[in-house]
C-alpha cells in the first residue's frame, strides 16, 4: 500500500488532469525515483488520500489488452479493480521504460480516447445515488447536442437529476426551422467560449433561445482554473431564419482529438482569430481539420479588437486570414470576415463593436453557411457515441445520424467491431423530446428492443440492415502533416501503426504502401506529403469508399485521409 506521503508526491509530480470533477492520474510511474519503478501501482485508497473528498475520482475498468501488457511490462498494475463505485479512480500508468515507440504512442492514444468514455460511465454510476437524494427531481435524458457529457455530470451531481428517456420529460421536438450543426474553432484563447456565450446572450434577447454564460459552457471548475476547455459544449439557440446546435470545440493542443469528433460533426464553422495574435497554428490546424471533415464554408470572427488601435494591423490580420482560407481550398475571397469584440458583446458594452457585430454574424450564418443537403434519401446510419441503460426502458444509443432517415419499429443493424446484430429501434429522441422520425443531422437518442448495454459500443454504427460492412482493409489517401500543422518532425516508412480516429471510434492501423511500389521497404513518408497507403485495423469497423479518418500518434494529429477503396471485408 502507498503511503500517504507517496500519494501526495504522487498528486504533486504526476501529470495529473481534472475532467469535469474526474481526476485523471497519468504518468504515475513517473512518481518514483529513474530506475525504480513503483512494483505496484498505488492503491485505490492511496490516491484516495491524495484528493479532496468532494472529488469524484473514477476507474478506467475496461482496460486494453495492449495497456493491460504494457503495463505489466512497466511493471505497474492497474489500480485495485472494483473499489466502490462513487469513489472509483481512473489511473492512468503511462508507461516509461518501454521501447517500443509505436506501442507506446497507440497507449497514449488509448488512453485519451479512454477519458471520455470514462468520464461517461462514472456519470452513469452516480445516478442511481442521486435518485436516492432526490426521486422527484427533474428527470432528462439528454442527447448530446444539448448537454456536454461532462456538463450533464456535473448537472447530475449537483442537482441530482436523473437520466430517463425523453417521454418521461415531456414535450415535442419541433421542426418547424432548418437545423444546422455550426461550432467554434480556432486557436486556444482566442475567445471561441466568450463567443458562444455572447451569442446566446443575443438571441435570447430576441426570443432565440437560452443565454447560457461562460460558465455553463465552459463548466467545469478545474477547466476554469486552467482558463482551457476540455470538452466539446454543445448549446442550442434560434435565429428568424434557423435552429442552431452550436458546438463549442477546444482550443488546447492536448484536446485536438475532442475537437475532431466535435468538428466531424460541424455543417459549418465559425473560426475565432484575436486580433491580437493573428493566426496561430491552431487556427491553421483546425482549418485544415475542418476541410478534411468536409466543412464546405466558414466564418471568421476576427476578435478582440478592442484591444488593437492600429486598423492597418487588423487589416493586415483580414488579409492573412483570407490567404490562409484559400490555402485551404475555402473561398477566401468572398468569405465573410467580421471584426468585434465578443466580450463587449457578452458584457452589454460597446454595441457597435459587441453585440451589433455578434448580430452581423448571425446574418452571415444565416446566408453564407449552405444549409447541408442532408442525405436523406440514402440507407440510414448513426454512428453510436454514447449508450445507455435507462431503467424501465433498455439500452439506449446517441449519436449523430449521418444520412438518411428512419421511424419508430424500423429494422436495424448494429455493425463495426465484430458485431453485425440485427434488432428493432423502439423509440426515438432528440433535444429532450420525442420524435416519431429521425434523420440525417439529427444528433438523436435510439433506444433499441432486446440489446443489452454490453452488445453495443462507442464506434459501431447503426444502420438499415445490409447497407455497410464492417472492414479491416483498404487503400486511402493520406495528407500528413508537416511541422507547421503540428505533425511529426521526422519520415515514416512502411508498418507505420499510428491511431485512426474516425467519428465516434479509434484503432491502431498498420500503413503499408501499395503492392508493386517500386522499393516499398525503403520509401520514406516525408511530414507534408500526400500519399496513397494500405490500412490494415487491428480490428474491424464500418467503413466505406469516402469515409473519411484522422490519423494521430503519441497525443497530436499526425495526418489525414480519406477511403478510396475496401481490399477486404471483416
Ligand atoms: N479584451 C478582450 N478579451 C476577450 C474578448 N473575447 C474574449 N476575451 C478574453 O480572452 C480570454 C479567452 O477567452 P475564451 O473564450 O476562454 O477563449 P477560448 O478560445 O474559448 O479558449 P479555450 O477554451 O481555452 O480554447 C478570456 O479571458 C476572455 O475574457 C474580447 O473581445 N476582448
Amino acid at each position: 500500500m502507498t503511503s500517504r506521503k507517496e500519494a501526495g508526491d504522487l498528486n504533486q509530480s504526476a501529470s495529473t488532469e481534472r475532467l469535469g470533477g474526474v481526476v485523471v492520474a497519468s504518468d504515475v510511474s513517473r512518481t518514483a525515483p529513474a530506475n525504480q519503478y513503483p512494483e505496484k501501482a498505488p492503491s485505490h485508497a492511496a490516491l484516495r488520500q491524495s484528493f479532496s473528498p468532494s472529488t469524484h475520482l473514477i476507474l478506467l475498468q475496461e482496460v486494453p489488452c495492449a495497456y493491460a501488457a504494457l503495463t505489466t511490462q512497466s511493471r505497474c498494475t492497474p489500480a485495485e479493480p472494483d473499489p466502490p463505485p462513487e469513489e472509483a479512480v481512473l489511473s492512468i500508468f503511462d508507461v516509461k521504460n518501454t521501447s517500443d515507440h509505436h506501442q507506446k504512442a497507440m497507449l497514449r492514444s488509448r488512453i485519451q480516447s479512454g477519458l471520455v468514455a470514462a468520464a461517461r460511465t462514472a456519470e452513469l454510476r452516480v445516478a442511481p445515488r442521486a435518485a436516492v437524494v432526490a426521486p422527484k427531481a427533474a428527470r432528462a435524458f439528454a442527447t448530446r447536442p444539448s448537454v456536454a457529457p461532462r456538463s450533464a455530470m456535473l448537472s447530475l451531481m449537483g442537482a441530482g437529476a436523473v437520466r430517463s428517456y425523453a417521454a418521461e420529460a415531456g414535450g415535442r421536438f419541433s421542426r418547424a426551422k432548418p437545423h444546422f450543426n455550426i461550432g467554434t474553432i480556432g486557436h486556444v484563447d482566442h475567445g471561441k467560449t466568450t463567443l458562444t456565450a455572447a451569442i446566446t446572450k443575443h438571441l435570447s434577447e430576441q426570443g432565440g433561445g437560452k443565454f447560457m454564460d461562460y460558465s455553463q459552457i465552459d463548466k467545469a471548475p478545474e477547466e476554469k482554473a486552467r482558463g482551457i476547455t476540455i470538452s466539446t459544449a454543445h448549446v442550442e439557440y434560434e435565429t428568424k431564419n434557423r435552429h442552431y446546435a452550436h458546438i463549442d470545440c477546444p482550443g488546447h493542443a492536448d484536446y485536438i482529438k475532442n475537437m475532431i469528433t466535435g468538428a466531424a460533426q460541424l455543417d459549418g464553422a465559425i473560426i475565432v482569430v484575436s486580433a491580437t495574435d493573428g493566426q496561430m497554428p491552431q487556427t491553421r490546424e483546425h482549418l485544415l481539420l475542418a476541410r478534411q471533415v468536409g466543412i464546405k464554408k466558414l466564418i471568421v470572427f476576427i476578435n478582440k479588437v478592442d484591444q488593437v488601435d492600429d486598423p492597418e494591423m487588423l487589416e493586415l490580420v483580414e488579409m492573412e486570414m483570407r490567404e490562409l482560407l484559400s490555402e485551404y481550398g475555402y473561398e477566401g475571397e468572398e468569405t465573410p470576415i467580421i471584426m468585434g469584440t465578443a466580450l463587449a458583446a457578452l458584457e452589454g458594452r460597446d454595441p457597435e463593436r459587441g453585440a451589433a457585430k455578434i448580430e452581423e454574424l448571425m446574418q452571415a450564418a444565416d446566408t453564407w453557411l449552405d444549409l447541408p443537403e442532408r442525405d436523406l434519401d440514402k440507407p440510414f446510419l448513426m454512428y453510436v457515441e454514447d449508450v445507455f441503460s435507462i431503467s424501465g426502458r433498455g439500452t439506449v444509443a446517441t449519436g449523430k445520424v449521418e444520412r438518411g432517415t428512419i421511424t419508430k419499429g424500423s429494422e436495424v443493424e448494429i455493425v463495426g467491431m465484430g458485431s453485425n446484430l440485427k434488432t428493432t429501434l423502439t423509440g426515438i429522441e432528440m433535444f429532450h423530446k420525442e420524435l416519431d422520425r429521425g434523420e440525417a443531422g439529427d444528433n438523436m437518442g435510439a433506444l433499441l428492443r432486446g440489446v443489452k448495454r454490453e452488445q453495443i459500443r462507442r464506434g459501431q454504427v447503426i444502420v438499415a440492415p445490409g447497407t455497410i460492412k464492417s472492414a479491416k482493409k483498404f487503400t486511402a489517401q493520406i495528407y500528413v502533416l508537416n511541422k507547421e500543422e503540428g505533425g511529426r518532425l521526422t519520415p515514416f516508412m512502411a508498418n507505420y501503426r499510428p491511431q485512426l480516429f474516425m467519428r465516434t471510434t479509434d484503432v491502431t492501423v498498420c500503413l503499408t504502401f501499395p503492392e508493386g511500389t517500386d522499393r516499398a521497404f525503403e520509401k520514406l513518408v516525408m511530414p507534408g506529403d500526400n500519399v496513397e497507403m494500405v490500412g490494415e485495423l487491428m480490428h474491424d469497423i464500418a467503413l466505406e469508399e469516402g469515409t473519411r479518418f484522422t490519423l494521430r500518434e503519441g497525443g497530436r494529429t499526425i495526418g489525414t485521409g480519406i477511403v478510396s477503396s475496401i481490399m477486404e471485408y471483416a
